[in-house]
């Protein structure tokens, strides 16, 4: 079937019995009414439905030398399903488990670590693991916090969505006409041109943010989308559209599956059906429009005029488990509640990546430059305080280039002025990479995690920008000091030298912020890894001083090699005489060895490339839940 046969945006993907995937619409197929069936009933439907079946979460207790206990069953005996076609909500007092079965079904509990997971979960009656790559690809996740990227605008964010997920055969004037419909369906003509904003400037609503993260993942045409609290945050009113968009997507024949906190009378009667959890059990299943009558049944009419989604929760909250127990509240699992074609057989979908990665590199280059030029703040932030700093070093060292070098006074003028210079370097980019990663690390575990790019080419996009604002504030030091400094190395020299520097400092911030997702502990850790290299450089303490033990950290401090290859160019051309001994005797002191020159530079970028390889690693790694 071709794009040309169906209108775009509602070809879905359809599973067969084989588990083959079959194009199809579903939306033909869930045109009925069940509202007085229980959840799951209506055995033709079971077919597409979502189901899961014995979900047990515990929490181990993992002692050197003792065998492994359970600390806590988080997650007990949960069954139940999602229908296509309707909207079903989670819901449960404050620990009643309904992040961690949400975390289950979306494939998010670590594979490693103190939780085991068991159970299974079946799409049309064939099983799935939401933790596999290629079965991820028929969900789509929304997550509590809108992580959008900040200078885009909704239509940007959704075309950057669909040209990096969907098939390669679609065309770009496709993906227009694609955009154009869901930025509709959303309700975000209006705003289509509208900067998403953030931190940096106002943008959209968040109400149309939401509608924004809802978008990117519709786009993708998952069978299934999975929302974490859509409706959090949000004023009623922009509540109810977000319901009212859910229940259109649902109504195209998707499985809507959500978690929701406290929503009011309104919000509630919007849905189709309701999961409610107490203590980690399933202690109701069934359609919203039953719930009243269910309720009465098991004994706890709700009274009037009162929020049921209030009463829900009260009742589980304020009754004993066991007094529950007692009532047709939690029953147990239905021996046909998996309705199962081959339980044996786990669905089988041809992996293949829609865009190469270099189309991937384009779309992510692109759209980093375009931040820097939108939000062009933080460069010209850092580019004016480099410039500031350097004009203060160019006072305090002013022209001791250009002074006699038989004086030694002067020579070590020019050395600490050199030595200044890198360890300004060092730390001058710091803060900005630090804080640019961080800001962008929830946007990478987003996009990754629903595969929308691998991670070299997010990398080299990263590295892109950054090299940029490194390249603008280094040539703005460079330019302020080399003349008021007067330094008899090469510009060029100079340059290339602060610039390797800045860019190894650079690359240890991001592998900092790979390690840890606060910006404050990077910076914390960025300067208990940096101020040693000051002692392990060289440069205030001759490396033979130094004790055994701690000398090998001189070969992974960059301050070691970039400060040798500027007193090298500095010092190795003096006037011939008393200047040229002083300058040589200077090289000795600091174990700067003319011959070895290009070792230095090499050694600079094994440095720069084994930092961001190791942030590349810990990255992927933190995104592979
Ligand atoms: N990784 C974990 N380690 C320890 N305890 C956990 C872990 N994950 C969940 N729990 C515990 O399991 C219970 C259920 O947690 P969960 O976050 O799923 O509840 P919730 O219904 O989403 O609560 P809330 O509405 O407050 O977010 C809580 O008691 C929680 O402390």
């Amino acid at each position: 079937m071709t794009m040309d046969e169906l209108p775009i945006g509602d070809v879905e993907k359809g599973y067969d019995n084989k588990g083959e995937i079959t194009n199809k619409t579903l939306v033909s197929s869930f045109g009925y009414d069940s509202n007085k069936e229980p959840i799951g009933s209506n055995k033709d439907l079971t077919k597409n439905n979502l189901v899961w079946s014995g979900i047990n979460l515990k929490l181990m207790d993992r002692k050197k030398g003792k065998k492994d206990g359970v600390k806590l069953n988080i997650l007990k005996d949960v069954w139940g399903t999602a229908e296509a076609g309707k909207t079903t909500a989670i819901m449960g007092a404050s620990g009643a488990g309904k992040t961690s079965l949400f975390q289950v079904l979306t494939g998010r509990i670590p594979s490693q670590g103190n939780l085991v997971q068991e159970g299974s979960i079946y799409l049309g009656g064939v099983r799935v693991d939401p933790r596999n790559r290629e079965h991820r690809k028929l969900f789509g996740y929304v997550a509590q916090e809108d992580t959008l990227h900040e200078t885009s605008t909704p239509r940007e964010a959704l075309r950057f969505s669909a040209k990096l997920r969907l098939a390669h055969a679609t065309t770009d004037e496709e993906i227009e006409q694609l955009v154009e419909k869901k930025l509709k369906a959303l309700g975000l003509e209006s705003a289509a041109d509208t900067i998403i904003g953030g931190g940096f400037k106002k943008g959209i609503s968040g109400g149309q943010k939401k509608r924004v993260s809802i978008g990117v993942e519709l786009i993708a045409s998952p069978s299934i989308i999975f929302l974490d609290e859509p409706t959090s945050g949000l004023d009623s009113y922009a509540a109810a559209q977000v319901m009212q968009l859910l229940d259109d997507v649902a109504k195209e024949g998707n499985i809507v599956l959500f978690t929701i906190h406290q929503p009011s009378s309104k919000v509630f009667s919007s849905f189709d059906n309701l999961i409610l959890l107490n203590k980690g059990q399933i202690m109701h299943q069934g359609s919203v429009s039953n719930t009243a009558n269910d309720f009465s049944a098991a004994g706890f009419p709700m009274p009037d005029n009162y929020n049921p989604a209030d009463w829900v929760i009260d009742v589980s909250e304020t009754n004993q488990l066991d007094d529950l127990k007692k009532t047709t509240f939690f029953s147990s699992e239905p021996k046909d509640n998996t309705i199962v074609t081959d339980s044996q057989k786990t669905l089988a979908i041809p992996y293949s990546k829609p865009v190469s990665i270099f189309v991937e590199l384009q779309y992510l280059l692109r759209r980093e430059f375009r931040d820097i030029k939108r939000n062009p703040l933080m460069t010209v932030i850092n580019v004016t305080i480099t410039s500031i700093l350097a004009a203060i070093f160019g006072l305090m060292f002013w022209d001791v280039g250009r002074k006699d070098r038989s004086e030694i006074i002067v020579v070590q003028a020019v050395l600490g002025s050199l030595v200044n210079l890198m360890i300004s370097t060092l730390f001058g980019q710091s803060n900005t990479a630090i804080a640019v990663f961080a800001r962008d690390r929830p946007l990478f575990l987003r996009e990754y995690s629903t595969d929308h790019y691998s991670i070299v080419p997010y990398f080299l996009s990263k590295l892109g920008s950054e090299m940029f604002n490194a390249f603008a504030a280094v040539l703005a030091q460079t330019l302020v000091v080399f003349w008021m400094m007067g330094f008899t190395m090469g510009f060029g020299h100079l340059l290339a030298i602060t610039y390797s520097m800045s860019l190894v400092s650079t690359a240890v911030c991001v592998m900092l912020g790979a390690f840890f997702a606060n910006p404050e502990n990077a910076t914390a850790l960025f300067t208990v890894v940096v101020v040693p290299q000051l002692y392990f450089s060289g440069v205030f303490i001759s490396i033979e001083l130094l004790p055994d033990v701690v000398q090998w950290a001189q070969y992974v401090c960059s301050l070691t090699y970039a400060s040798r290859l500027a007193l090298a160019y500095e010092f190795q051309n003096c006037e011939p005489g008393l200047a040229e001994e002083n300058c040589l005797a200077t090289l000795d002191r600091n174990n700067v060895e003319i011959d070895n020159i290009w070792w230095y530079w090499l050694a600079l970028l094994g440095l720069f490339l084994g930092f961001r390889l190791i942030a590349m690693i810990v990255l992927r790694s933190k995104a592979n839940y």
